[in-house]
Formats: C-alpha cells, structure tokens, sequence
C-alpha cells in the first residue's frame, strides 16, 4: 500500500501595513482585525527598525476590541482598539499621535466616517472627532498630577521636572534654551528613579510667546521622537500651573499652542480636567510584510 504524500507547504500570504505619521511621530500600521498575528517585542523592533525594517517611533496594530482580551470588557463602547508599542517592542498605555493616525486609517479604510468616533485604548477609551477639514482631536482624559517631581540633568545643567500622568508618564521641565537637552541620544539622567519605576518620557519646553510653547521630548522605548501627544498635552498642563491659568481654579479654558520638531499641536484644558489635542494625521504609503521574514524574526 503506499501512503499519499504530503500536501505542499502553502507560502503564508503576506501581511499588510500602513506606514502614517502625525506631526512626524511615525508609525508602523498593522491591521489585524481579529487579533490573529502574533507580534512578540523582537518583531516589533524589527518592523520600527529604519533600516532593516519599515521605521516607525512605534506599531499600531489595529484589532476589533471583541477580539481582543485588554479590550474585550470596552467593545460596547469602542469597536476598535488601538495596540500601541513603542520602537523597541514595549508597551506603553497611550499615545496621543497614534491615536489621530489610528483614526485616519480607520476612515481611509472605510471603517468608520469622519466625524465622532471612540477609540479603545490600554488607557481607557478615547473619544475622536474628525474634521471635515482635516484636522483631528481626541479627547485625551484628565492629566494626574503626582506630588513628587524629579531633577532632570544634561549635560551638567539641572533643572526641576514636574511629573505629569496622561495615562503613560512625564516629567516636564522648563528649559531656556532647546539646545540645553542635547543630542538626546539617550534618555535624560534624572533623580530620584524611584519616581518612575517604569520609565519616563522627558520634555524639554521653552515659551514661544502667550500661551505659546516649543517642546523636545526622549521618548520612552523609541528615543528622541519629532512629536509626542501626550507629551504636549502634559506640557500644556505643566504649563497652565506654572502660568496661573489652571482652569479647574480659573473657570476657565485654557489653550496652548505646542510647536514640536515635526508640527504643531493644540491643547485645550477645560474646567473639569478634560484635554482636548487637535492635530494632523497623515497615511503615507501602503505595502506588504514578507511573512517568511517576519516568521524568522
Ligand atoms: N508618541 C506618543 C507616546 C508613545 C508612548 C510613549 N513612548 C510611552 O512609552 O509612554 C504620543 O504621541 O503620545
């Protein structure tokens, strides 16, 4: 008797990506509707890699929250939920910039129109409005404001950073002059570390003009990035204490203008606490992963 031979090995169809920046923080755009791929830290640091790999400041993998175990409890609320890591394959809880991108491909691929949207988040669910002309603004939730802050120090210079929590952490300094962070090459020395046991993402802002700030952020797990959303955000709030204009003590709205390397973004803190960041969102290309390279990651 003779046994019939094996079926051929079926190549692994390739698996589609999106690449979109949003003020130049850029970002690998995965979907995966039902959460079938499997993206351990390594492959993410692969695909965000810039030259032997697609680059990115993080990965979006785009999952119906149904499908999803961390977003599953949210899918009445939100119908997708963003899966954001950082360049080095980390997790991170939020992230203001991808949020907008996430959005964009969202109405790109035809999931949803503009106008309202909710986002699921690791920091909760988010609440999105795409303009008509463009423009995208998330409502980002309350900022915390831990008491404790730390010093931050570059090369020889110090200066007191204010911690500030947008869902992921930050430690805000005001600075007079950008040049004073340096290259960034590295994450910014700061004390005491038992402040942020599981890292920071640094500021550096200097006044612009009335209610006008410029900003350079290290990001935690991606570096020195052209733009950070949270990170504007947590500068504007930073800010609104340090200027007075605290609108839970005020009554009133106050809105920074953020200029970051890559663009600009607008920050509007309300009475209540809640932050509104309007900004762009752009989707720039569109391809596909060799599985087979992926796979041997
Ligand atoms: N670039 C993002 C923030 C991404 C997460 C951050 N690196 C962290 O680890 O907390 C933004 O636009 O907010």
């Amino acid at each position: 008797m003779t046994s019939a031979a094996p079926a051929p090995a079926q190549p692994l169809p390739p698996v589609a990506f999106l690449k979109g920046h949003g003020t130049e923080n850029d970002f690998v755009i995965v979907p995966d509707p039902g959460n079938e791929l499997r993206l351990p830290a390594s492959a993410v640091a692969a695909l965000c890699d810039r030259r032997a790999g697609i680059g990115g400041d993080g990965l979006l993998r785009v999952v119906r929250s149904s499908a999803h175990p961390e977003a599953r409890s949210l899918a009445g609320e939100a119908e997708w939920f963003m899966d954001y890591r950082n360049a080095d394959g980390s997790i991170a809880e939020m992230c203001g910039n991808g949020v907008r991108v996430f959005a964009r491909y969202l109405q790109r691929a035809g999931l949803v129109d503009a106008g309202d949207l909710a986002v699921a988040t690791r920091g909760g669910v988010k609440r999105v409005h795409i303009a008509e002309d463009g423009g995208i603004t998330v409502a980002m939730g309350r900022a915390l404001l831990p008491g404790d802050g730390v010093t931050v120090t570059v090369d020889g210079r110090d200066w007191p950073a204010r911690n500030v929590n947008m869902g992921n952490p930050h430690a805000v300094a005001f600075v007079e002059d950008l040049d004073h962070a340096g290259d960034l090459c590295t994450a910014p020395p700061f004390t005491p570390a038992s402040v942020y046991p599981d890292g920071v993402n640094v500021e550096f802002a200097v006044d612009r003009g009335p209610r006008h700030l410029a900003v350079r952020v290290h990001e935690r797990g991606s570096g020195e990035t052209r733009s950070c959303g949270t990170g504007a955000c947590a500068v504007a709030v930073a800010a609104a204490r340090r200027d007075g204009a605290d609108p839970a003590v005020t009554g009133s709205p106050v809105t920074y203008r953020v200029d970051l390397p890559g663009g600009r973004l607008t920050v509007t803190e309300h009475p209540d606490g809640e932050i509104e960041m309007t900004g762009p969102a752009v989707i720039v290309a569109e391809g596909r992963i060799d599985h087979a390279w992926l796979e041997a990651l």
